[in-house]
């Protein structure tokens, strides 16, 4: 696959995400985590690439978001879902979700997120959820007591980029691989030719060494396992917590967790327990066990009288202080009886297996003396047998849980990334129980139907913003429909900028896939989305030139489009402003596009209008306590007194006089 043919991949992006193990099918799957092992991509980015190839595979090169304040919405949209998830892979997976004019990619993202709204946001998943992350490689471990060995200069390359972990060394006859057996512990050959090879030491010939990395270098995989031992486990009880169907089995994996240390060394084995203690308590064993024969010893020689000879005795002074020949003659029983409680207090101390035993024997025993002695060769001997007995084990038991890890590998590459992709379903599930959400329809721009209802435009029922300032179980619902160009007017403060948030957020939730917070809303599939918010204040005339520009683009092909403007007259004075709103409505009217201008100068657009504008209008329903109550859906076909006119009105009425009568006659 032609990464560089994804939107947004480079040429250093590719070659990057070619170090991945299958790099198109990674892309593809739109696994944010995987895509971000890539070396130098991060988790964002790696969003980034998932989007990319999903345009791609949907032909979505366009745009929908065409303005700033659109993109604006965008991520407020993203903000409300990912501030409901646990991990952070979850809140970059979420960015792949992006609004899209695609019928195909709508539709796929909308069967995720159908699936997703089902999920039950329990509270205890949510915890669970706390300590899954996506798996890591740990670094590569250096293996030094083992080695790979070939002929061959391509295998040599090949072996050495397969396992990092272990030397590779060339050998061109079997002495070369004799002498590397002195070395190591191990020597694995690599080329056939060597089949049948006889030398001494653990050397095995195994061309498919490479292709079997659980049996070359099992520390890999133990490593790569204590090193995600918390992340596997929270993702084992995610899926209870769920009642998930795991893709791996737990009780395996909790067993061989339970095997491994995090060091990666295999734990809960008695026998190599007991060969490890006895290497290491062997010197502290042999000086026990001559206190205990000197002890006996002390207490014979203590309790019998000895008659010497003078013969021996001359003897004795002779050689100094030696009782060697004393010792064996007359307190022969008794030192013969200390050095079996040597033995035995050695055996035991050191839990010696009775073939070790025999071995430990000769620690003691030999000529008779006082303190005793041992025998320094006999106890070398012992350490070397036992050193072998445990290596021997270790590497048996390591080989045994690499290969139960092995079984798991790939298992848990899925458990984890469906405790992961729980929790971007639950964040939507989440969002849709907050915010009230329905699934919105989303039509073809064509479709036959009413056009309020279908085809052209957006019918938005019962529809609350999560973007007011105001709580969300105060937003008050609205009731909203467009086809066409209109002009929404209304009191101040009555919620024009609020009902163009909540069209914008409604479009762009719908086109993502996502819920909509509604009763009920149908939107047009739109090619684009243009928000522009209110201008702060006039514009000079290089910037009113400018903006202008932008407008005469806009309405160029505007099939297809949302336009969603607020209160463009305060760009230049009111007089000019209204002939040029009443141009640009023109145009998109004839282009049919959807559009919503606010403007407090909608009677002035429509009187300079050449065709006959629809005007919408958020209503005060009057003055209370010299507050306005408003009705915050827009009335169809409308045009809502401003509120200098209701309060004319209400002066009118209250005072009676000619003044204010007259007033409210100019309105
Ligand atoms: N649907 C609603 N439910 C509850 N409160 C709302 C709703 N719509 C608007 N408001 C409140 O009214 C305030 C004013 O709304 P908004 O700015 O949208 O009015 P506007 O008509 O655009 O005002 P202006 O004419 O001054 O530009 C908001 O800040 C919000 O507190």
């Amino acid at each position: 696959m032609e990464l560089e043919a994804i939107p947004g991949i480079g040429a250093k992006t590719a070659a990057a995400l070619r170090e991945l193990d299958d790099p198109g099918t990674t892309v593809e799957s739109g696994d944010v985590a995987a895509i971000a092992r890539a070396p130098g991509v991060n988790e964002a980015r790696a969003a980034r690439i998932a989007r990319g190839a999903i345009r791609r595979r949907h032909g979505d090169d366009g745009r929908v978001l065409a303005t700033d304040r659109a993109r604006e919405v965008y991520r407020s949209a993203i903000d409300l879902l990912r501030e409901r998830t646990v991990t952070d892979y979850a809140a970059k997976r979420l960015e792949t979700f992006y609004p899209s004019a695609s019928a195909s990619r709508i539709d796929e993202a909308q069967s995720f997120v159908e699936a997703a709204t089902e999920r039950d946001p329990d509270p205890a998943v949510r915890d669970a959820l706390t300590g899954v992350e996506p798996l890591t490689d740990p670094p590569t471990v250096r293996v030094r007591d083992r080695c790979l060995a070939t002929a061959d200069a391509e295998t040599l390359a090949r072996a050495e980029s397969a396992v990092p972990e272990l030397s590779v060394e060339t050998v061109e006859d079997a002495r070369d691989i004799s002498e590397l057996a002195r070395s190591y512990a191990t020597v694995i050959v690599l080329d056939e030719a060597f089949a049948g090879l006889d030398v001494e030491g653990d050397v095995h010939v195994r061309p498919d060494a490479l292709e079997t990395p659980a049996e070359t270098v099992p520390e890999r995989l133990l490593a790569f396992f204590a090193a995600n031992r918390e992340r596997l486990e929270a993702a084992a009880a995610v899926h209870e917590a769920a009642d998930l169907s795991p893709a791996a089995d737990l009780g395996s994996l909790r067993d061989a967790l339970a095997r491994l240390d995090d060091d990666g060394t295999v734990v809960g084995d008695a026998e190599l327990e007991r060969l490890t203690a006895a290497v290491d308590d062997l010197d502290a064993a042999v000086s026990t066990a001559e206190s205990v024969a000197d002890d006996r010893l002390r207490e014979a020689i203590r309790e019998r009288d000895v008659t010497i000879e003078g013969t021996d005795f001359l003897s004795l002074v002779e050689q100094g202080a030696r009782v060697d020949s004393l010792l064996d003659r007359e307190l022969a029983d008794e030192y013969d009886e200390a050095i079996a409680r040597a033995r035995e207090q050695f055996a035991d101390a050191l839990r010696l297996e009775p073939e070790e035993a025999e071995l430990a024997e000769r620690v003691f025993g030999g000529d008779p003396s006082f303190p005793v002695e041992h025998d320094e060769s006999a106890v070398s001997r012992l350490r070397t047998e036992l050193s072998a007995a445990r290596d021997r084990r270790a590497a048996r038991l390591k080989a045994e849980l690499a290969s139960d890890l092995g079984e798991l590998r790939e298992p848990v590459e899925e458990l984890v990334r469906d405790a992961l992709e729980l929790d971007v379903e639950l964040a939507i599930a989440r969002f849709a129980r907050d915010f009230d959400c329905v699934m919105p329809d989303v039509v073809e721009p064509d479709a036959e139907g009413e056009p309020e209802t279908a085809g052209k435009g957006f019918r938005i029922e019962d529809g609350r913003s999560p973007l007011l300032d105001v709580a969300f179980e105060d937003a008050e619902p609205i009731d909203y429909a467009v086809s066409g160009a209109t002009l929404l007017s209304g009191v101040n403060s009555g919620g024009k900028t609020s009902t163009l948030d909540l069209v914008a957020l409604v479009v762009v939730l719908a086109q993502m896939g996502m819920p909509v917070p509604a009763a009920s809303a149908t939107v047009e599939r739109f090619e684009e989305v243009h928000y522009y918010a209110k201008s702060q204040g006039t514009l000079d005339a290089g910037a009113f030139e400018a903006t202008l520009r932008d407008f005469g683009d806009l309405v160029e092909g505007a099939d297809g489009r949302l336009v969603l403007v607020d209160e463009l007259e305060s760009i230049t004075e009111p007089g000019a402003s209204a002939k040029i709103i009443a141009g640009i409505l023109e145009a998109l009217d004839e282009q049919d596009a959807t559009a919503v201008f606010v403007s407090h100068l909608a009677r002035e657009i429509r009187d300079a209008a050449d065709f006959d504008v629809a005007v919408d209008g958020i209503e005060a329903a009057g003055l209370v306590d010299g507050e306005l109550r408003v009705n915050r859906s827009p009335r169809k076909g409308h045009l809502a007194r401003s509120t200098p006119e209701l309060i004319v009105e209400k002066l009118a009425g209250d005072r009676d006089t000619e003044f204010y009568e007259s007033l409210l006659e100019k309105f």
